[in-house]
């Protein structure tokens, strides 16, 4: 099981698993919150703690005001004077200290967010993903995070805070006077509740920015990863013109959220000034029938004063929900994807029991479903009642015209998907009853695109070994010809290679790929049309690397060159998703007409026509 499968710890966990819903989901909420806090409940508390310190101290200093006013005319208030400063210099250090706390808290939040989010991501079965868009994903772990940490922590801490001080300024206004403070209360309720019904209209509209950022993300990140293939098409244009719908997109519901907020902003600052006048003026009265002191009426508008600020602050958060919880509840239904079970149970570990079979399929049919889908899945099967064996130190090729499903077949050998019907058995274990790592430890998979990562050559040859000496490094590279001699290899293991490999040539991309898998030392290779780009010297050099390179090992091989067909232990035959004959070369040449065909067009010809 992964942790963020089972960790009971992880905040982000919601739900068991279920079908992910749309992007324009369900709208997180504060009952999604308090889960979310809770790890981080102590500093928040501190915080929470020392900002009601501070309010404290800044609610005393109205009455010192007021005695300070009101003592002026019988001497100098000194003793006031230097109480003050004392007031102002704690809720000051009080404040630093709980913005530090805030601040390291949130951090700390959004760290533990993209760990988790990350992993999960990191282990979402291949038929998810392969759902998703790559862009929107990194969305959601770089900005939707960064926007969720602000409002949980900084955001709802300074509105409890700015709670505290409005209920603190109120207590003392009735102390001074509670004919004033009847008068102020409503007016603060009518904001707050005309606050409040305003900030609920944000929310549907933050989470529809969020999604729109991340079909933006997508656009131009789907652009930047085939730009020459854009330019070739002469599509510039059309892509970027693409990409700026996206852009309007984004911009339309920021303009309805700047206008939520701006409308937000307004009510709450012009019922705050009217606040004001109503109770400076009605104080006025009260001073002159003699009901107030100067000083008394100077602390009531202070407390005033005290609490128009988080008054304001209160809007501006509740302005922010609406992102906040569009990024919550894009984070959310990430997290609400059942990652890939994965089995860590004692017999997990490979058995070398069937010594002679490496891999037999059973009856193996297999189809792409679609991982939302709650309705059996009506597309055809694209493997079909797949049986044949494979024996340690065989040669085996997969040939067959395009879409037959051959590199299906890998990925189920790889666990990337698991079979709809039949069984995979490695030696002479289910694979579904193996652990997928211990499972790919065994293998050495070199993808028909031939992967590499951006990076250097040395980061992306460690990535199947990360205790490869250089020394290894570079007798990989020189097995597939990529550097002739320790000198050269140096070089060539600090060589940075741009995103995708797209500093390196086709072939040397291939020969990269292939001397990482032989790095790995895994016994079994899987070679999905690797040598595709090769020339032919090339070619025979990685056949002869792969031969030396360990007599015990077993490869399957899809391919298409002759020569790599013609010299394999055994030839299957696959036409669409199903295996119509397996034999040697001479074997299906005299029995298989599709074989005869492919041999013929598919195959290098000029090898073909020699036998
Ligand atoms: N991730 C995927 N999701 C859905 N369908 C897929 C996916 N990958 C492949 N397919 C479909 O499965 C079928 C078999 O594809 P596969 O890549 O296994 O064929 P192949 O024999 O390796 O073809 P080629 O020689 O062209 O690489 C194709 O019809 C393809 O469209």
């Amino acid at each position: 099981m992964t942790v963020s499968d089972t960790d009971p710890r992880d905040p982000l966990r919601s739900g068991e698993g279920g079908a992910p819903g749309p992007s324009n989901g369900p709208v997180a909420g504060f009952r999604d919150v308090l889960p979310l806090l809770r790890p981080y409940r102590v500093p928040l508390g501190i915080a929470f703690f020392l900002g009601t310190l501070g309010t404290a101290a800044g609610a005393v200093q109205p009455l010192v005001v007021s005695r300070m006013v009101d003592t002026f005319q019988s001497g100098l208030p000194l003793g006031e004077a230097a109480l003050l400063v004392v007031l102002l210099l704690v809720s000051a250090v009080l404040t630093g200290v709980r913005e530090l706390v805030i601040e390291r808290t949130g951090e700390r939040f959004a760290y533990d967010s993209r760990e988790r989010l990350v992993k999960h991501l990191y282990s979402l079965p291949m038929a998810r993903l392969d759902f998703r868009d790559r862009a929107d994903l990194v969305t959601r772990v770089t900005t939707d995070v960064s926007e969720t940490r602000t409002f949980l922590t900084s955001g709802l801490i300074d509105l409890a805070i700015s709670t505290i001080t409005v209920l603190i300024s109120l207590v003392m206004m009735a102390l001074i006077d509670p004919v004033l403070l009847g008068l102020s209360f409503v007016a603060v309720l009518v904001v707050f509740v005309v606050v409040l019904a305003l900030g609920r209209k944000t929310r549907p509209v933050g989470l529809q920015m969020q999604n729109a950022l991340g079909a933006l993300a997508e656009s131009v990140s789907r652009s930047l990863g085939s730009m020459k293939t854009v330019r070739a098409a002469r599509a510039v244009g059309r892509e970027s013109d693409k990409a700026m719908a996206m852009a309007s997109e984004v911009r339309r519901a920021g303009l309805r959220a700047a206008g939520l907020r701006a409308l937000l902003q307004t009510v709450s600052g012009v019922a705050v000034q009217v606040l004001l006048i109503v109770i400076v003026g009605f104080g006025a009265l009260r001073v002159a029938s003699g009901e107030l002191t100067t000083g008394e009426l100077s602390a009531f508008i202070m407390y005033l004063m005290l609490m128009v600020t988080p008054i304001a602050m209160v809007g501006n958060v509740v302005a922010s929900l609406g992102e906040a919880f569009g990024a919550l509840a894009r984070i959310l239904e990430i997290k609400s994807e059942p990652t890939e079970p994965d089995i860590q149970t004692a017999n997990s570990s490979i058995l070398a029991g069937h010594a002679d079979e490496v891999f037999r399929f059973e009856d193996v049919s297999f189809r792409y479903d679609r991982p939302t889908s709650s309705v059996p899945d009506t597309t055809e099967l694209t493997l079909s009642s797949v049986s044949f064996s494979v024996a340690r130190g065989e040669t085996v090729a997969l040939v067959g015209p395009s879409g037959a499903g051959k590199s299906t077949l890998f990925s189920l050998l790889e666990r990337f998907y698991e079979p709809t019907d039949g069984r995979i058995l490695f030696h002479g274990q289910d694979v579904m009853e193996l652990s997928r790592d211990k499972l790919r430890k065994q293998l050495a998979y070199v993808d028909q695109d031939a992967v590499v990562l951006s990076g250097n050559v040395r980061e992306n040859l460690m990535l199947a070994d990360t205790e490869a000496t250089d020394t290894e490094c570079i007798d990989a590279l020189r097995q597939v010809g990529l550097v002739q001699d320790r000198e050269e290899g140096r070089r060539y293991l600090e060589k940075q290679i741009g995103e995708m490999g797209m500093r390196l040539s086709g072939g040397q991309r291939q020969r990269l790929a292939i001397a990482r898998a032989l790095l790995s030392g895994n016994p079994v290779l899987l070679l999905d049309e690797a040598t595709s780009n090769l020339d032919s010297r090339n070619e025979a050099l990685i056949r002869d690397a792969l031969d030396l390179s360990a007599i015990d090992r077993t490869t399957l091989v899809i391919a298409h060159r002759f020569s790599t067909v013609v010299s394999a232990d055994k030839i299957i035959v696959l036409d669409m998703g199903r295996v119509i004959a397996q034999g040697t070369h001479h074997e299906l040449i005299q029995s298989c007409e599709l074989y005869n065909e492919l041999a013929k067009h598919q195959f290098l010809s000029g090898h073909a026509e020699k036998t």
